[in-house]
């Protein structure tokens, strides 16, 4: 009989606890409401009146979107923010545990053996060819710049073979090989710190922001490398800034929860991604997470706007912490055309990593000298496919191993 009453007033006291969360939540985000000046680049002009201004929401393409709250760089406002409860409230729902990131690159070195055939054997042939003319030199030479590897590079590469094998003399395969490969590795430069930003602050989360054009897999690179800090045992929270594509922001979530991470995501398309950056970097600090990783839309249809868009994302979130990292996702299928998208980000925000996914589908593994010699900035991660474990932290080594067999 006591037990019974003891668990009325349990589930009465719960009860009650939800329903004044619920309200004092709903009082904490009002929306629609704008209090400071606009931005040059936000999307409407507030109505005259009033010390609370309104400002209509960036129209969806279905034209539907109701109004929301939009930040400015002085007092960036939630538009429609979900901000999730803590990490382990979602560690409730069965998560997955993502692979060991220890190795990743030689486990996978499958993907990339297949799709670089062409590269080590043709080379490794011409190289152990009876005799080296020109005629074979300039072969190996078209060889390396079909991959990708630039002009530059492959010049040096190309002298620095010839300069050894008149050296060396010996064109047995074994030593070619070896040769090829201590070539290939100076290339690719073993010394480069590789290593992600991911340290928390004493005070606040690390702040890494993803960036690049759609379709070339960032999302995606977002999602894969959020395991990649879960299994070193890192605590993440995912900003959805990419609000230009309608389903990303749920793609991202899903993700996010299939390891346990919370999103924090606007329910409106085309909210501001500066105040989605801003509420995820607040969550981050409130919730004491590691790592705050932000996915950002960078269109690229013209260098102003994505100056404008990914500029005040970066302003906005330094209001509260330090950009630790941008990392700028490519695709290596795309070559030339990738290393122009990379100088226009590159022109526009600080990037201290290169992510370089689609390599399983390419034979144009030499793109990874060619960025990092036009862009001064380091390979750190390669995706290797569309599994959620195929993406591996770059490791000079096994990625000219992988070329070569
Ligand atoms: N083969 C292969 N496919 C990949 C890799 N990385 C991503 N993809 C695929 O590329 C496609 C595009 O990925 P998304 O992550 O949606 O691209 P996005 O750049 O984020 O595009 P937006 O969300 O529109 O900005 C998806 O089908 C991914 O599975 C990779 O390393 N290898």
């Amino acid at each position: 009989m006591d037990a019974t009453i003891i668990i009325y007033v349990v589930i009465a006291i719960a009860v009650i606890g939800l329903v004044a969360t619920l309200l004092l939540r709903g009082r904490r985000t009002p929306p629609g409401t704008y209090t400071t000046t606009r931005d040059a680049n936000d999307p409407a002009a507030p109505p005259a009146g009033g010390g609370t201004d309104t400002l209509e929401a960036p129209r969806a393409p279905t034209g539907t979107a109701p109004p929301i709250g939009v930040p400015t760089e002085e007092e960036p406002l939630p538009a429609g923010v979900e901000i999730p409860e803590d990490a382990a409230a979602l560690e409730t729902i069965p998560v997955e545990t993502p692979a060991p990131v220890q190795g990743r690159l030689a486990r996978l070195r499958a993907r990339l053996v297949k799709s670089n055939n062409a590269l080590g054997k043709g080379l490794l042939a011409l190289l152990a060819s009876d005799k080296i003319d020109d005629d074979v030199w300039d072969e190996i030479e078209e060889t390396l710049l079909l991959a990708d590897l630039g002009t530059e590079p492959t010049l040096e590469l190309v002298d620095a073979l010839k300069e050894r094998v008149k050296v060396e003399g010996s064109r047995n395969p074994e030593q070619v090989k070896a040769m090829l490969r201590e070539e290939l590795i100076k290339l690719v430069d073993p010394s480069i710190d590789r290593s992600l930003a991911v340290m928390r602050h004493a005070d606040r989360p690390a702040v890494v922001l993803v960036v690049g054009v759609n379709g070339v897999g960032k999302t995606t690179t977002v999602g894969k490398l959020a395991r990649v800090l879960v299994a070193e045992d890192k605590d993440v929270i995912l900003g959805a800034a990419d609000t230009f594509r309608a389903a990303a922001a749920e793609q991202l979530a899903t993700w996010g929860s299939r390891v346990g991470v919370p999103t924090v995501k606007s329910d409106v398309d085309g909210a501001d991604p500066a105040s989605v950056a801003f509420e995820a970097v607040k969550a981050g600090i409130e919730q004491e997470v590691d790592v705050v990783m932000v996915d950002t839309a960078g269109r690229l249809q013209n260098k102003v706007g994505l100056m404008d868009e990914l500029g005040k994302v970066k302003r906005v979130i330094e209001k509260q912490a330090t950009v630790d990292e941008v990392l700028l996702v490519l695709d290596a299928t795309t070559g030339q055309n990738g290393l122009n998208q990379a100088k226009v980000f590159a022109e526009v925000v600080n990037i201290t990593g290169i992510v370089l996914t689609k390599l399983d589908g390419t034979a144009k593994g030499g793109i990874v000298v060619a960025i990092q010699r036009s862009l001064g900035v380091p390979v750190k991660l390669v995706g290797l496919g569309e599994g959620a474990d195929d993406l591996a932290p770059f490791e000079t080594e096994d990625f000219v191993d992988a070329l070569l067999n």
